[in-house]
């Protein structure tokens, strides 16, 4: 059983495939502070927050279980990703999910600012009929810059234009293309703020990013422009708006997230040009469904198949490039955990790694990582995955190289994979046969065919007769069964090597004792964990042994 702990108000409804799975059991606690927060996180494997949990890497400290962290919604500025990377934890959120809401929430923000409605909503409700006070302004020919084209971004541009609203969009990914199939125009932060009269930010929270509307920017603005911001606090230096509104330069803000919250600042809460909502962007019936609806299911599926397709701290893979690589992907382990084995189990230096063939038309990071975590799992075992695999490597300070070349080395796709400490090299170069599986064809300068299995006994031997029949002779007498035997050498006569399959494994005696035949150089036993996880394409599960 996983225990799945969900704080911050996240739709029952949504959660139905979790609450309902015979795996999962879900702890629904929306109001822990910090301190129960992180006493209780340590029993857990995955996490759901909103953006009020605020998880911190002192509290990742404490979650010695946990393996994913999911974002109901967008931006995960809530979480230490870093952190979480560091800890081989997966962050997962649910983009798109929340799109609608923002967008309208956005429009509903824009509309009311322009008309003042909840200033003359508060007058009217306290009994006063006052007309004269709330003349708004139309967005009907008016310009509005959208900063910040992504998803919610584009959708609130496209509604803007059904007003009848001429749009300037700035992001980096904008091309004049798309801004051309929008019906708007692609430009730069100067040309928005000297344009608009309305601007709308819908970026997420970054170190460029923070700040983007500040004292400069709005010294630039044109007189009376609206501003609005539901995407995150932080965009907008809350200080410079208040300052330029005071001033008259900016006409009025509608702000739905804040640089602190829950907000408290009485100068952006009790402005009369300010409109403000309690970071509601998401909060529609619908948009929470959604989001708890899609983290759910991505839950269950890392938990139960292994596939991630939300990751923040993984590469992006639709299902069907995962699927298709899936084969490469075991193997891939397979021959990370030789390699380094291979090397004599010292630590890596210097790893390489190549891809021929029909591979280099794949998108292969997340191949190279798996590569990677076989490399360092010898090692780190468990404390290694495809999360963290890179930064471990950083903190070991071993390099890593990957190159692509289209030749196809006599297979339809092959890869090799050095590992080099010293002057020291291990290499294999292995294949997924159509029909076959997974072959190694190459150890070393050595070419065989093998199919991985658990125990695998290579020998490095004089190409001498009769080294076949004595090693075949010694292992029957320690009852070891050979599943196959395959023998490589570079030339007739010289060195050879002598990879075997076994049924079982064998002890430091048995090598002993194969090194004693003469013409023998070396013995070794590679080993492979994780096999049965393996073929069934995901690693063991922690698993909840009594709640
Ligand atoms: N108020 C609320 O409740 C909600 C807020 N949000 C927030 O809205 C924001 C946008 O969300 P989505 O559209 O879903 O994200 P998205 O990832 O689809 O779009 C973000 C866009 O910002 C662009 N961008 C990044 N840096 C930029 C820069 N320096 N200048 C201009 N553009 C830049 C990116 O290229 C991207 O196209 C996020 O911050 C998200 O957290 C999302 C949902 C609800
Ligand atoms: O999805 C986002 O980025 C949001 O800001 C929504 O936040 P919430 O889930 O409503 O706390």
């Amino acid at each position: 059983m996983y225990k799945v702990l969900v704080t911050d108000g996240i739709s029952h409804t949504g959660l139905k495939s979790l609450l309902d799975h015979p795996h999962f059991i879900v702890d629904r606690q929306p109001t822990l502070n910090t301190e129960e927060l992180k006493n209780i996180i340590g029993t857990y494997d995955a996490l759901i927050v909103r953006s009020q949990t605020i998880v911190t890497e002192e509290l990742l400290q404490a979650a010695d279980r946990l393996h994913v962290i999911a974002r109901a919604g967008v931006g995960v500025d809530n979480i230490d990703v870093n952190a979480a990377t560091r800890k081989g934890i997966i962050v997962i959120n649910a983009p798109g999910a929340n799109t609608i809401a923002a967008t309208e929430h956005t429009l509903a923000m824009m509309l009311a600012l322009a008309r003042k409605i909840p200033q003359a909503h508060q007058k009217t409700a306290a009994g006063e009929w006052d007309r004269n006070s709330f003349k708004g302004v139309e967005l009907y020919k008016k310009t509005l810059g959208v900063v910040g084209m992504g998803k919610i971004g584009t959708e609130v541009a496209k509604r803007a234009k059904s007003f009848g609203m001429n749009i300037l969009g700035f992001d980096p990914y904008l091309t004049e293309e798309r801004a051309k199939k929008l019906g708007i125009t692609k430009a730069g932060l100067d040309l928005i703020a000297a344009e608009s009269d309305f601007i709308t930010v819908h970026t997420p929270l970054t170190n460029d990013t923070r700040g983007i509307i500040n004292d400069e920017f709005l010294a630039k603005t044109k007189k009376s422009v609206r501003i609005v911001n539901c995407a995150r606090g932080g965009l907008i230096n809350e200080k410079a708006l208040v300052r330029a509104i005071q001033s008259g330069h900016v006409a009025g803000a509608a702000l739905d997230v804040f640089e602190k919250e829950p907000a408290a600042d009485p100068e952006l809460l009790q402005n009369p040009n300010i409109i403000v909502t309690p970071h509601l962007g998401a909060s529609t019936v619908e948009a929470q469904e959604k989001v708890a609806q899609e983290v759910s299911k991505e839950i269950i599926d890392i938990f139960e198949t292994q596939s991630i397709q939300h990751a923040v701290n993984m590469p992006q893979m639709s299902g069907e490039t995962q699927a298709k690589l899936q084969p490469y992907l075991l193997l891939g382990d397979q021959i990370g955990q030789l390699v380094i084995q291979l090397l004599k189990r010292q630590a890596p230096g210097k790893i390489n790694i190549h891809y021929y063939g029909d591979l280099i038309d794949e998108d292969t990071e997340l191949l190279t990582r798996t590569l990677l975590r076989g490399i360092l799992s010898y090692h780190l075992s468990d404390s290694v995955n495809l999360i963290n695999v890179l930064h471990l490597l950083k903190e070991q300070g071993v390099s890593y190289n990957v190159q692509k070349n289209a030749t196809n080395k006599g297979f339809a796709n092959y890869m090799e994979l050095s590992v080099s400490q010293g002057t020291e090299t291990a290499r294999i170069g292995a294949t997924v046969l159509n029909g076959y599986g997974a072959r190694i064809v190459k150890i070393n300068e050595y070419r065989i065919d093998v199919k991985p299995e658990k125990y695998l006994l290579y020998i490095k031997h004089q190409d001498v007769p009769g080294m076949i029949g004595k090693v075949g002779s010694l292992l029957g007498d320690y009852q070891i069964n050979i599943g196959t035997m395959q023998v490589g050498r570079a030339e007739i006569g010289g060195e050879a090597i002598m990879v075997l399959t076994l049924d079982k494994g064998l002890g430091a005696e048995v090598l002993r004792e194969l090194t004693h035949i003469d013409g023998l150089e070396e013995a070794q036993l590679l080993e492979l964990t994780n096999m049965d996880a393996l073929e069934h394409g995901r690693e063991e599960p922690q698993k909840v042994e009594s709640i």
